[in-house]
Protein backbone atom coordinates (compact mmCIF):
# COMPACT_ATOMS: atom_id res chain seq x y z
CA UNK A 1 0.00 0.00 0.00
CA UNK A 2 1.58 3.20 -0.72
CA UNK A 3 1.33 5.75 1.84
CA UNK A 4 0.73 9.72 0.98
CA UNK A 5 0.85 12.49 3.42
CA UNK A 6 -0.42 15.19 1.09
CA UNK A 7 -2.06 15.27 -1.71
CA UNK A 8 0.69 16.73 -4.14
CA UNK A 9 2.24 13.21 -3.35
CA UNK A 10 -0.08 11.84 -5.48
CA UNK A 11 1.27 10.57 -8.73
CA UNK A 12 -0.19 12.68 -11.18
CA UNK A 13 -1.12 9.70 -13.54
CA UNK A 14 -2.18 7.88 -10.43
CA UNK A 15 -6.14 6.22 -10.97
CA UNK A 16 -9.16 5.71 -11.84
CA UNK A 17 -9.79 5.13 -8.00
CA UNK A 18 -12.54 3.85 -6.07
CA UNK A 19 -12.30 6.20 -2.84
CA UNK A 20 -13.58 6.26 0.51
CA UNK A 21 -13.51 8.41 3.05
CA UNK A 22 -13.13 7.74 6.95
CA UNK A 23 -10.82 8.33 9.99
CA UNK A 24 -10.87 4.42 10.29
CA UNK A 25 -9.77 4.33 14.13
CA UNK A 26 -9.48 0.63 15.66
CA UNK A 27 -9.64 -0.53 12.03
CA UNK A 28 -12.95 -2.67 13.29
CA UNK A 29 -14.48 -5.08 12.17
CA UNK A 30 -17.16 -2.97 10.41
CA UNK A 31 -14.28 -1.01 8.73
CA UNK A 32 -12.59 -4.32 7.21
CA UNK A 33 -15.85 -5.51 6.07
CA UNK A 34 -16.15 -2.39 3.69
CA UNK A 35 -12.55 -1.89 3.24
CA UNK A 36 -12.12 -5.63 1.89
CA UNK A 37 -15.66 -5.07 -0.46
CA UNK A 38 -14.28 -1.57 -1.86
CA UNK A 39 -11.13 -2.94 -2.80
CA UNK A 40 -12.80 -6.33 -4.18
CA UNK A 41 -15.18 -3.78 -6.24
CA UNK A 42 -11.92 -1.74 -7.52
CA UNK A 43 -10.35 -4.47 -9.06
CA UNK A 44 -12.87 -5.92 -10.68
CA UNK A 45 -13.06 -2.86 -12.56
CA UNK A 46 -9.40 -2.32 -12.63
CA UNK A 47 -9.50 0.65 -10.53
CA UNK A 48 -7.16 1.63 -7.44
CA UNK A 49 -8.88 1.06 -4.14
CA UNK A 50 -7.53 4.78 -2.05
CA UNK A 51 -9.00 5.56 1.17
CA UNK A 52 -8.63 8.92 2.19
CA UNK A 53 -8.16 9.56 6.38
CA UNK A 54 -6.88 11.89 8.45
CA UNK A 55 -4.72 12.93 11.33
CA UNK A 56 -5.15 13.81 13.85
CA UNK A 57 -8.79 13.05 14.41
CA UNK A 58 -10.66 16.19 13.25
CA UNK A 59 -12.58 16.42 17.34
CA UNK A 60 -8.60 16.75 18.46
CA UNK A 61 -8.87 20.05 16.32
CA UNK A 62 -12.26 21.19 16.41
CA UNK A 63 -13.23 19.78 19.75
CA UNK A 64 -10.17 19.12 21.50
CA UNK A 65 -11.29 18.90 25.43
CA UNK A 66 -14.15 16.05 24.02
CA UNK A 67 -12.09 14.13 22.00
CA UNK A 68 -11.84 10.61 22.38
CA UNK A 69 -8.99 8.71 22.94
CA UNK A 70 -7.91 7.19 19.87
CA UNK A 71 -7.97 3.24 19.38
CA UNK A 72 -4.79 3.15 17.46
CA UNK A 73 -1.58 5.32 16.81
CA UNK A 74 -1.05 6.55 12.96
CA UNK A 75 1.75 3.04 11.97
CA UNK A 76 -1.07 0.72 13.28
CA UNK A 77 -3.75 2.34 11.89
CA UNK A 78 -1.54 2.18 8.37
CA UNK A 79 -0.93 -1.11 8.68
CA UNK A 80 -4.42 -2.73 9.61
CA UNK A 81 -5.48 -0.29 6.50
CA UNK A 82 -2.64 -2.33 4.32
CA UNK A 83 -4.06 -5.76 5.59
CA UNK A 84 -7.34 -4.83 3.76
CA UNK A 85 -5.44 -4.99 0.10
CA UNK A 86 -5.54 -1.15 -0.58
CA UNK A 87 -3.65 -0.03 -3.26
CA UNK A 88 -2.81 3.69 -1.39
CA UNK A 89 -3.96 5.80 1.98
CA UNK A 90 -3.78 9.56 1.91
CA UNK A 91 -3.39 10.05 5.21
CA UNK A 92 -4.19 14.22 5.45
CA UNK A 93 -2.85 16.26 8.09
CA UNK A 94 -6.17 18.00 9.44
CA UNK A 95 -6.04 21.40 10.11
CA UNK A 96 -8.58 24.36 10.67
CA UNK A 97 -6.90 25.13 6.93
CA UNK A 98 -7.46 22.14 5.73
CA UNK A 99 -11.39 21.95 7.31
CA UNK A 100 -12.22 25.30 5.91
CA UNK A 101 -12.16 23.97 1.99
CA UNK A 102 -16.01 24.40 0.63
CA UNK A 103 -17.10 20.47 0.00
CA UNK A 104 -16.52 21.44 -3.91
CA UNK A 105 -12.93 22.43 -3.07
CA UNK A 106 -12.40 19.50 -1.03
CA UNK A 107 -14.44 16.70 -3.83
CA UNK A 108 -12.45 19.05 -6.43
CA UNK A 109 -8.79 19.28 -5.40
CA UNK A 110 -8.64 15.27 -3.69
CA UNK A 111 -11.07 13.08 -5.24
CA UNK A 112 -11.38 14.27 -8.52
CA UNK A 113 -7.68 16.36 -9.53
CA UNK A 114 -5.63 13.86 -7.60
CA UNK A 115 -7.17 10.50 -7.48
CA UNK A 116 -9.27 10.08 -10.21
CA UNK A 117 -12.38 8.81 -8.69
CA UNK A 118 -14.47 6.82 -10.62
CA UNK A 119 -16.45 5.55 -7.47
CA UNK A 120 -16.67 7.17 -4.09
CA UNK A 121 -18.03 4.76 -1.56
CA UNK A 122 -19.55 6.81 1.88
CA UNK A 123 -21.97 6.03 4.59
CA UNK A 124 -25.29 7.43 4.59
CA UNK A 125 -24.23 9.67 7.40
CA UNK A 126 -20.79 11.19 5.15
CA UNK A 127 -20.30 15.07 6.24
CA UNK A 128 -17.33 16.93 4.80
CA UNK A 129 -16.10 20.13 3.75
CA UNK A 130 -16.48 23.44 6.02
CA UNK A 131 -18.90 23.02 9.33
CA UNK A 132 -19.49 19.95 7.59
CA UNK A 133 -21.63 21.45 4.77
CA UNK A 134 -21.20 18.32 2.45
CA UNK A 135 -23.51 15.67 2.53
CA UNK A 136 -24.96 12.44 0.50
CA UNK A 137 -26.86 14.92 -1.63
CA UNK A 138 -24.30 17.18 -1.99
CA UNK A 139 -21.59 14.24 -2.99
CA UNK A 140 -24.08 12.63 -5.79
CA UNK A 141 -24.52 16.00 -6.99
CA UNK A 142 -20.69 16.75 -7.38
CA UNK A 143 -20.66 13.27 -8.92
CA UNK A 144 -22.65 14.11 -11.36
CA UNK A 145 -20.43 17.49 -11.90
CA UNK A 146 -17.49 15.68 -11.79
CA UNK A 147 -18.26 12.28 -13.40
CA UNK A 148 -18.18 9.91 -10.26
CA UNK A 149 -20.56 7.53 -9.08
CA UNK A 150 -21.58 7.60 -4.79
CA UNK A 151 -21.74 4.33 -3.90
CA UNK A 152 -23.65 4.69 -0.14
CA UNK A 153 -22.65 1.47 2.26
CA UNK A 154 -24.74 -0.03 4.28
CA UNK A 155 -23.89 -1.06 7.60
CA UNK A 156 -22.52 -4.24 7.58
CA UNK A 157 -24.28 -6.20 10.90
CA UNK A 158 -22.96 -8.70 12.84
CA UNK A 159 -24.36 -12.61 12.10
CA UNK A 160 -26.16 -12.46 14.66
CA UNK A 161 -28.13 -9.48 14.39
CA UNK A 162 -31.66 -10.77 14.30
CA UNK A 163 -30.62 -12.03 17.93
CA UNK A 164 -33.38 -11.19 20.75
CA UNK A 165 -31.89 -8.12 22.30
CA UNK A 166 -31.32 -6.11 18.94
CA UNK A 167 -27.73 -5.53 17.31
CA UNK A 168 -25.13 -2.88 17.69
CA UNK A 169 -23.80 -1.79 14.50
CA UNK A 170 -19.52 -2.43 14.88
CA UNK A 171 -18.34 0.90 15.87
CA UNK A 172 -15.36 2.75 17.22
CA UNK A 173 -17.55 4.30 19.62
CA UNK A 174 -18.34 1.11 20.99
CA UNK A 175 -14.81 -0.03 21.57
CA UNK A 176 -14.09 2.70 23.51
CA UNK A 177 -16.56 1.85 25.83
CA UNK A 178 -15.75 -1.48 26.17
CA UNK A 179 -12.02 -0.65 26.67
CA UNK A 180 -13.18 1.75 29.48
CA UNK A 181 -14.60 -0.48 31.25
CA UNK A 182 -11.64 -3.29 30.72
CA UNK A 183 -13.79 -5.66 29.27
CA UNK A 184 -10.50 -6.33 26.18
CA UNK A 185 -12.12 -9.78 25.84
CA UNK A 186 -15.68 -7.90 23.77
CA UNK A 187 -13.80 -5.42 22.68
CA UNK A 188 -11.72 -7.83 20.80
CA UNK A 189 -14.79 -9.25 19.26
CA UNK A 190 -15.64 -6.11 17.47
CA UNK A 191 -12.34 -5.35 16.68
CA UNK A 192 -11.38 -9.08 14.84
CA UNK A 193 -8.56 -8.52 17.06
CA UNK A 194 -6.62 -8.30 20.54
CA UNK A 195 -6.67 -4.68 21.40
CA UNK A 196 -2.90 -3.49 21.98
CA UNK A 197 -0.88 -0.30 22.59
CA UNK A 198 2.69 0.62 21.79
CA UNK A 199 5.37 2.33 23.55
CA UNK A 200 8.83 2.84 23.86
CA UNK A 201 10.68 1.05 27.43
CA UNK A 202 11.83 3.67 29.70
CA UNK A 203 13.17 3.65 32.73
CA UNK A 204 10.58 2.85 35.86
CA UNK A 205 11.58 3.51 39.84
CA UNK A 206 13.75 0.32 39.57
CA UNK A 207 11.62 -1.68 42.08
CA UNK A 208 10.45 -4.34 39.72
CA UNK A 209 13.59 -6.57 39.74
CA UNK A 210 13.99 -6.10 43.71
CA UNK A 211 10.80 -7.55 43.91
CA UNK A 212 11.59 -9.93 41.57
CA UNK A 213 8.99 -9.10 39.05
CA UNK A 214 11.22 -7.04 36.48
CA UNK A 215 8.45 -5.28 34.46
CA UNK A 216 9.06 -2.90 31.07
CA UNK A 217 7.19 0.38 31.31
CA UNK A 218 5.93 2.09 28.44
CA UNK A 219 6.53 5.78 27.56
CA UNK A 220 4.31 7.59 25.18
CA UNK A 221 1.59 5.00 24.87
CA UNK A 222 0.15 4.97 21.21
CA UNK A 223 -2.94 3.75 21.50
CA UNK A 224 -6.27 3.58 23.96
CA UNK A 225 -5.23 2.45 27.53
CA UNK A 226 -7.73 0.64 28.72
CA UNK A 227 -9.36 0.43 32.65
CA UNK A 228 -6.36 0.55 35.60
CA UNK A 229 -6.11 -3.40 36.55
CA UNK A 230 -3.84 -6.52 36.01
CA UNK A 231 -4.59 -8.30 32.42
CA UNK A 232 -3.45 -11.27 31.24
CA UNK A 233 -1.45 -10.84 27.41
CA UNK A 234 1.49 -10.99 25.10
CA UNK A 235 4.75 -8.14 24.53
CA UNK A 236 5.57 -8.39 21.30
CA UNK A 237 8.69 -6.96 20.59
CA UNK A 238 8.57 -4.67 17.27
CA UNK A 239 12.37 -3.04 17.55
CA UNK A 240 14.81 -3.27 19.16
CA UNK A 241 16.56 0.27 20.17
CA UNK A 242 19.97 -0.73 18.24
CA UNK A 243 18.09 -1.81 14.86
CA UNK A 244 19.09 -5.92 15.01
CA UNK A 245 16.52 -7.97 14.51
CA UNK A 246 14.74 -9.84 17.20
CA UNK A 247 15.05 -13.89 16.94
CA UNK A 248 11.96 -15.03 16.14
CA UNK A 249 11.63 -17.26 19.07
CA UNK A 250 11.76 -14.05 21.38
CA UNK A 251 9.58 -11.83 19.44
CA UNK A 252 6.38 -13.19 21.12
CA UNK A 253 6.33 -13.48 24.62
CA UNK A 254 3.63 -14.23 27.63
CA UNK A 255 3.00 -11.13 29.55
CA UNK A 256 1.64 -10.07 33.24
CA UNK A 257 0.56 -6.62 32.45
CA UNK A 258 -0.49 -3.74 35.25
CA UNK A 259 -2.32 -0.46 34.05
CA UNK A 260 -2.74 1.91 37.18
CA UNK A 261 -0.52 4.26 39.88
CA UNK A 262 0.78 1.70 41.59
CA UNK A 263 -1.19 2.52 45.16
CA UNK A 264 1.02 0.05 46.73
CA UNK A 265 3.86 2.23 46.64
CA UNK A 266 1.81 5.92 46.81
CA UNK A 267 2.44 6.04 43.36
CA UNK A 268 0.52 8.79 41.40
CA UNK A 269 1.74 8.12 37.35
CA UNK A 270 -0.34 6.00 35.67
CA UNK A 271 2.03 3.36 34.31
CA UNK A 272 1.35 0.30 31.76
CA UNK A 273 4.47 -2.36 32.69
CA UNK A 274 4.53 -5.87 31.46
CA UNK A 275 5.98 -8.53 33.25
CA UNK A 276 7.47 -11.20 30.78
CA UNK A 277 6.92 -14.45 32.64
CA UNK A 278 9.67 -16.70 33.89
CA UNK A 279 12.28 -13.92 32.72
CA UNK A 280 14.60 -12.06 34.69
CA UNK A 281 17.45 -12.22 31.67
CA UNK A 282 15.70 -9.12 29.14
CA UNK A 283 16.97 -5.94 28.50
CA UNK A 284 14.06 -4.38 27.13
CA UNK A 285 15.19 -0.26 27.63
CA UNK A 286 14.51 1.75 24.78
CA UNK A 287 12.80 -1.08 22.55
CA UNK A 288 9.97 -0.34 21.43
CA UNK A 289 7.10 -3.01 22.18
CA UNK A 290 3.53 -3.87 21.62
CA UNK A 291 1.49 -5.13 24.45
CA UNK A 292 -1.63 -6.87 23.49
CA UNK A 293 -4.48 -7.30 26.13
CA UNK A 294 -6.25 -10.83 26.15
CA UNK A 295 -8.06 -11.03 29.20
CA UNK A 296 -8.53 -8.60 32.59
CA UNK A 297 -7.87 -10.70 35.66
CA UNK A 298 -8.56 -8.30 38.78
CA UNK A 299 -8.47 -4.39 39.45
CA UNK A 300 -5.49 -2.76 40.54
CA UNK A 301 -5.43 -2.75 44.55
CA UNK A 302 -3.59 -1.27 47.51
CA UNK A 303 -2.10 -3.53 49.66
CA UNK A 304 -1.15 -3.31 52.92
CA UNK A 305 2.60 -4.89 52.49
CA UNK A 306 5.25 -5.66 49.82
CA UNK A 307 4.12 -9.50 51.16
CA UNK A 308 0.87 -9.59 50.20
CA UNK A 309 1.63 -7.70 46.72
CA UNK A 310 4.02 -9.85 45.88
CA UNK A 311 1.92 -12.91 46.68
CA UNK A 312 -0.71 -11.57 44.94
CA UNK A 313 1.71 -11.11 42.01
CA UNK A 314 2.27 -14.98 42.19
CA UNK A 315 -1.32 -15.67 41.80
CA UNK A 316 -1.44 -13.32 38.94
CA UNK A 317 1.25 -14.92 36.32
CA UNK A 318 -0.74 -18.63 36.82
CA UNK A 319 -4.07 -16.49 35.81
CA UNK A 320 -1.88 -15.40 33.03
CA UNK A 321 -0.54 -19.09 32.21
CA UNK A 322 -3.96 -20.17 32.37
CA UNK A 323 -5.74 -17.30 30.05
CA UNK A 324 -3.13 -18.14 27.33
CA UNK A 325 -3.25 -21.65 27.88
CA UNK A 326 0.41 -21.96 28.85
CA UNK A 327 1.55 -25.20 30.78
CA UNK A 328 1.64 -24.58 35.10
CA UNK A 329 5.05 -23.71 36.47
C1 LIG B 1 1.21 -8.79 37.54
C2 LIG B 1 1.36 -7.48 38.25
C3 LIG B 1 0.35 -7.05 39.11
C4 LIG B 1 0.46 -5.84 39.81
N1 LIG B 1 -0.55 -5.46 40.65
C5 LIG B 1 -0.42 -4.33 41.39
C6 LIG B 1 -1.44 -3.93 42.31
O1 LIG B 1 -2.50 -4.53 42.41
N2 LIG B 1 -1.22 -2.83 43.06
C7 LIG B 1 -0.08 -2.08 42.96
O2 LIG B 1 0.08 -1.12 43.69
N3 LIG B 1 0.87 -2.40 42.06
C8 LIG B 1 0.75 -3.51 41.27
N4 LIG B 1 1.72 -3.85 40.36
C9 LIG B 1 2.79 -2.89 40.06
C10 LIG B 1 4.00 -3.00 40.95
O3 LIG B 1 3.77 -2.15 42.04
C11 LIG B 1 5.19 -2.46 40.12
O4 LIG B 1 5.44 -3.34 39.09
C12 LIG B 1 6.39 -2.30 40.98
O5 LIG B 1 6.19 -1.22 41.84
C13 LIG B 1 7.66 -2.03 40.13
O6 LIG B 1 7.67 -0.74 39.60
P1 LIG B 1 8.79 -0.27 38.58
O7 LIG B 1 8.62 -1.03 37.29
O8 LIG B 1 8.51 1.19 38.38
O9 LIG B 1 10.10 -0.54 39.21
C14 LIG B 1 1.62 -5.03 39.64
C15 LIG B 1 2.61 -5.46 38.73
C16 LIG B 1 2.50 -6.64 38.04
C17 LIG B 1 3.59 -7.05 37.09
N1 LIG C 1 10.84 -10.60 32.63
C1 LIG C 1 10.99 -9.31 32.32
N2 LIG C 1 9.90 -8.57 31.99
C2 LIG C 1 10.05 -7.26 31.71
N3 LIG C 1 11.23 -6.61 31.72
C3 LIG C 1 12.34 -7.32 32.04
C4 LIG C 1 12.26 -8.69 32.33
N4 LIG C 1 13.52 -9.12 32.63
C5 LIG C 1 14.34 -8.07 32.52
N5 LIG C 1 13.66 -6.97 32.14
C6 LIG C 1 14.29 -5.65 31.97
O1 LIG C 1 14.24 -5.01 33.25
C7 LIG C 1 13.62 -3.72 33.15
C8 LIG C 1 12.71 -3.46 34.32
O2 LIG C 1 13.40 -3.56 35.54
P1 LIG C 1 12.81 -2.85 36.82
O3 LIG C 1 13.63 -3.24 37.98
O4 LIG C 1 11.34 -3.10 36.88
O5 LIG C 1 13.20 -1.36 36.57
P2 LIG C 1 12.41 -0.08 36.05
O6 LIG C 1 11.00 -0.28 36.39
O7 LIG C 1 13.07 1.01 36.78
O8 LIG C 1 12.68 0.02 34.59
C9 LIG C 1 12.81 -3.77 31.86
O9 LIG C 1 12.69 -2.51 31.25
C10 LIG C 1 13.61 -4.73 30.98
O10 LIG C 1 14.58 -4.02 30.26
Amino acid sequence: MQVWTDVSQVPTAWGPSVVTLGNFDGVHRGHVAVLTRMVADARAVGAHAVAVTFTPHPAQVHRPLEAPPLLLGDADRLELLAGTGLDAALLVTYTLDFARQSPEEFVRRYLVDALHARTVVVGRDVRFGWQNAGDLTTMRRLGERHGFTVEVIEDVRPDDADEPGGYRRWSSTWVRELLAAGDVRAAADVLGRTHHVRGVVVHGDARGRELGYPTANLGHVAGMVPADGVYAGWLRRERRADGTPVPAAERVLPAAVSIGTNPTFDGHDRRVEAYVLDRTDLDLYDDEVALELVERLRPTLRFDSVEALLERMARDVEDVRAVLGLPRA
